[in-house]
């Protein structure tokens, strides 16, 4: 990039919001500041991160999180909708990153170009009474069409995958990459951190201790009864009654029903899930620089089990995922809980990947 290339671009993004009259467009079709001498030069060394689905209940604060990270360069934000507004609001914070913003699937692949980590909060909520497979209809296409476009301009970019249901989008992600020949399972990944951060929450509540001292492990996948958290491996080390290990698992499974219900009608978890994503992709930025020791629950193309994708401790290292840890003992009802998930992810994964190749 050219030196004020990164400034220029950030006086273009404002600049096409407001465009006052002392703006012409430039030969990207956006707009630029005449009579400006731009001192800046240019941007802070880090990644290049794009958002997609940037304009929505998680998009927006997980935008405005990201601009505060201090890892990032330059910031991508894409959706449908309202992407200029986002940009240009977001643009105002005094952060290193420069961010810019693409509107529409025309701009698509622009914003992917040399991308190195793509967060995907894009598609639909639940509404009370509704599943997470509910969404399957109108999120499978969604997903499938960002993961097109992502083959095609950041093929090795790590993507962390939000959209619900995360059982199925995540297959269906490896899908389209393997059709487009760019698949590498290390750098795809299920975003399973909001169950952990409920999980440390909750448990945390119960033992009166500070959340941020407990690290609960939740394996399986991100849908009811395939949220499966081992208690028996809490960190700090545990022990709970039978009933506070029925009212801990039964609350971090449903916690997105129970943000759902008090939001009736509203959506489902955004700020929580922001803070959560951006804690993941945090968590997979640090990891690219090369720093050790990154390991964090996910739902990826898995060895841990029989099944092909599955949710559990990962090390994370400059490719994306290196290493799987294993589940360690579980308890009898953590062995049982962990049969009946397998099931019901089996049947998630298979209905994600036949979507691809029917
Ligand atoms: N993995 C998790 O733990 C977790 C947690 C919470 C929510 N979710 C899921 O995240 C998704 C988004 O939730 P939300 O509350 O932000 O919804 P939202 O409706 O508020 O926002 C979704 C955004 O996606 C955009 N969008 C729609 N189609 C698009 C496309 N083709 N390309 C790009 N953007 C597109 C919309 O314009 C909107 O801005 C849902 O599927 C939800 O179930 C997952
Ligand atoms: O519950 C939902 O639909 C959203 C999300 O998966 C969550 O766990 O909050």
């Amino acid at each position: 990039m050219e030196p004020n290339s990164y400034a220029n671009s950030r006086i273009t993004r404002i600049a096409s919001h407001l465009n006052p009259p002392n703006l012409k467009m430039n030969e990207h079709g956006g707009s630029s500041l005449t009579n400006v001498h731009c001192r800046a030069k240019g941007g802070t060394p880090g990644f290049k991160v794009a958002i997609l689905g940037a304009a929505g209940g998680i998009g927006q604060p997980l935008s405005m999180l990201m601009k505060m990270n201090l890892l990032v360069s330059v910031l991508h934000l894409y959706d449908v909708v309202n992407t200029p507004g986002v940009t240009s609001d977001i643009s105002h914070m005094d952060t290193s990153a420069v961010v810019r913003g693409f509107l529409g699937q025309n701009q698509l692949e622009d914003a992917l170009t040399g991308m190195d980590l793509v967060i995907i909060p894009a598609g639909v909520p639940r509404k009370p009474g509704m599943t997470r497979d509910d969404l399957f209809n109108i999120n499978a296409g969604i997903v499938k069409t960002l993961c097109e476009a992502i083959a095609k301009r950041c093929p090795k970019a790590i993507v962390n995958l939000i959209s619900n249901p995360v059982n199925s989008t995540v297959p269906i992600a490896a899908e389209v990459f393997k059709r487009a020949g760019t698949y590498d399972p290390k750098r795809l990944l299920g975003v399973t951190m909001l169950d952990v951060v409920r999980a440390n929450t909750f448990v945390a509540e119960v033992m009166g201790l500070d959340p941020r001292d407990v690290d609960v492990p939740v394996v399986g996948g991100h849908a009811g009864i395939t949220i499966l958290p081992l208690l028996s491996q809490v960190k700090p080390p545990s022990s709970f009654t039978p009933k506070e290990i029925e009212y801990l698992t039964d609350r971090i499974q449903n916690g997105g029903t129970e943000v759902v219900e008090a939001k009736a009608g509203a959506g489902s978890a955004t700020l929580s899930m922001a803070y959560a994503a951006v804690k993941f992709a945090d968590a997979c930025l640090r990891a690219l620089k090369g720093e050790a020791d990154i390991i964090q629950c996910a739902y990826v193309d898995s060895q841990v089990t029989e099944l092909p994708f599955f949710a559990s401790k990962v090390r994370l290292g400059r490719n994306g995922v290196e290493e799987f840890l294993p589940l360690g003992p579980l308890s009898d009802y953590e062995r049982a809980s962990l049969e009946k998930a397998k099931k019901e992810l089996a049947t998630s994964v298979e209905k994600g990947v036949s979507f691809i190749r029917k």
